[in-house]
């Protein structure tokens, strides 16, 4: 069953630029796309190598409760150009009604240009568990115990 986001687009943002969905009926993601302020429109954001940027996506979303919005790369903008997401994944919160961006890095080594209505990252529904933090005096115990970190080889 489909949750339901709703979605509101920014008084300033081009409308003819699509809302997320999912490209294909088993696509776990729904494209996001860049909205840009009218000034960049024509030329775009020019991310350099090793470059930053908060690309607005126009719109604002709630994301019903006991569920998060995740904002996750593009594996074809890593693979061909190095852009990734500088906060690995970003985390949109139930109560956020603030504009929603993508933080997008270039890892490459030329430089990449943002384009106006481009698909620039994927948002996931997730479920979450609300979580209770204890503080207790121990432990139980488990067979990996603290081994971690590669603990169990190096292949
Ligand atoms: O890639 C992202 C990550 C976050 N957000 C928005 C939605 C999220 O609910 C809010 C706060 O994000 P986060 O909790 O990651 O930010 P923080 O650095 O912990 O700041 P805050 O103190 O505002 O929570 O910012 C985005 O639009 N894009």
């Amino acid at each position: 069953m489909a949750v339901l986001i709703e979605i509101l687009r920014e008084d300033w943002a081009d409308p003819s630029v699509p809302l997320p969905e999912h490209a294909t009926a088993g696509a776990a993601g729904a494209d996001l796309r860049a909205n840009l302020l009218p000034g960049d429109r024509a030329l775009g954001l020019l991310l350099k190598p090793g470059g930053r940027v908060l690309v607005p996506t126009g719109l604002r979303v709630a994301v019903p409760a006991g569920y998060e919005m995740q904002i996750r790369a593009r594996s074809g903008l890593a693979v061909q150009h190095g852009v990734a997401l500088a906060n690995g994944v970003g985390t949109i919160d139930s109560d956020y009604r603030g504009p929603l961006g993508v933080i997008l890095v270039n890892l490459g080594s030329t430089a990449f240009r943002v384009r106006h209505g481009a698909r620039i990252a994927q948002a996931v529904i997730a479920a979450v568990a609300a979580a209770r933090f204890a503080p207790v005096e121990a432990l139980d115990a488990t067979a990996r115990g603290a081994g971690g970190f590669g603990s169990t080889g190096r292949d």
